[in-house]
């Protein structure tokens, strides 16, 4: 292996996610089949001893692509010289626990993490957020790294937008790889707003293939939103491995860009486009190139794609502005 190795950093580890990530980051599902990396896994201390678990189960596969496992519960470490930063590690919402509870927990964690991005970081870092609030997480971080640019905080709505693509290539019987331009729009939460109006299947227009917009209120898009609880229902324990493939798809196309006449779902930073308040980390159609993604211009938005658009970003500015009055931001 001749080149140097990127360093990943993956905080949240030892959780369940992280056990279902890690494996496919070191055989190079991240990156690329020729891309060896350096794995740094940040945990809080109690849970070092089984992130330790994990890494000597790495060092069991011995993946050609592996260079190295740090593992530390000191954020300053973890992030020193980060290229990709995968911020899994967060505070779940527990019984009795308000959102402004759950915001000021999180707070704690993605203020100092953003710092110690802003303080050791690559140049070319690039951070996903997946702990949620994943949107309002990423904002905090970036608020806190004023030296990192501000569009290399994102947050995580390819597991929406995989989810919405697996619903629709089922209810029209065609293979996912025959939709294309399907777009998550606004918040990680039950808010967002899958639009089939933009999206092609084989060449024809999405909705208009699907026919019944009955389906697509009542069903598809709540089936899509909601996912992520119907998971936590069936099997007791949230999206695991779904939710780490799409972080590695996340990563991945952003690093490589996306397919030619396709687009995927990311939360960034908006410029204003489509009328999401500017800096409101918000999901948007986006393509890559060169390793820099672009918002997709130019879309029709009609009145029903409007109102949910709308719905979903007030939710995030109502986020933002919880965090700001905490002080977090
Ligand atoms: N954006 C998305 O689409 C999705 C987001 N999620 C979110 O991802 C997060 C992780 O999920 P799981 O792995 O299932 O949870 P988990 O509870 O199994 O693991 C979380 C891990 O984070 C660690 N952690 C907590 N605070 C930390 C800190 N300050 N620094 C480093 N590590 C820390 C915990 O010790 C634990 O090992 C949750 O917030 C979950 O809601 C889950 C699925 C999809
Ligand atoms: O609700 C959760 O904790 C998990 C989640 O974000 C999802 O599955 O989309």
């Amino acid at each position: 292996m001749t080149r140097t190795p990127v360093n990943v950093t993956v905080t949240g580890a030892a959780g369940q996610i992280g056990y279902a990530l890690l494996f496919r980051i070191a055989s190079g599902h991240l990156l690329g089949p020729d891309v060896p990396v350096r794995l740094r896994l940040l945990e809080i201390p109690q849970a070092v001893k089984a992130a330790e678990g994990t890494a000597m189960e790495l060092d069991d596969c011995a993946f050609p692509l592996l260079d190295g496992i740090d593992i530390t519960d000191d954020a300053t470490k973890a992030f020193d010289g980060v290229n990709v930063a995968l911020l899994v590690g967060a505070r779940p919402r527990t019984k009795g626990m308000e959102r402004g509870d759950l915001l000021q927990a999180n707070g704690g964690i993605f203020k100092p993490q953003g710092e110690a991005i802003n303080a050791g970081a690559a140049d070319d870092v690039r951070v996903l957020v997946v702990g949620n609030p994943a949107n309002t997480n990423a904002l905090i971080a970036q608020q806190h790294a004023p030296d990192v640019p501000a569009e290399r905080f994102t947050a995580m709505t390819r597991l929406d937008h995989n989810r919405a693509l697996s619903q629709l290539a089922k209810k029209l019987g065609v293979s996912v790889d025959d939709i294309k331009k399907l777009t998550i729009w606004g918040n990680h939460s039950a808010t967002q707003y899958p639009d089939l109006f933009n999206a092609e299947v084989a060449g024809k227009n999405a909705a208009e293939a699907v026919n019944d917009q009955a389906w697509l209120e009542n069903d598809f898009i709540p089936t899509v939103a909601k996912r992520g609880a119907a998971i936590i229902e069936a099997r007791g324990a949230s999206s695991a491995a779904s939710a780490a493939n799409a972080a590695l798809n996340h990563i991945h196309d952003w690093v490589n860009g996306t397919a030619e006449g396709d687009w995927v779902s990311m939360a960034i930073p908006s410029d204003g486009s489509y009328g999401v308040p500017e800096g409101l980390i918000s999901s948007f159609p986006v393509t890559v190139k060169d390793g820099k993604y672009s918002i997709v211009q130019g879309l029709e938005i009609n009145e029903f794609s409007r109102a949910r658009i709308d719905a979903s970003v007030a939710e995030l500015v109502e986020e933002r502005d919880a965090v700001k009055a905490l002080g977090l931001i």
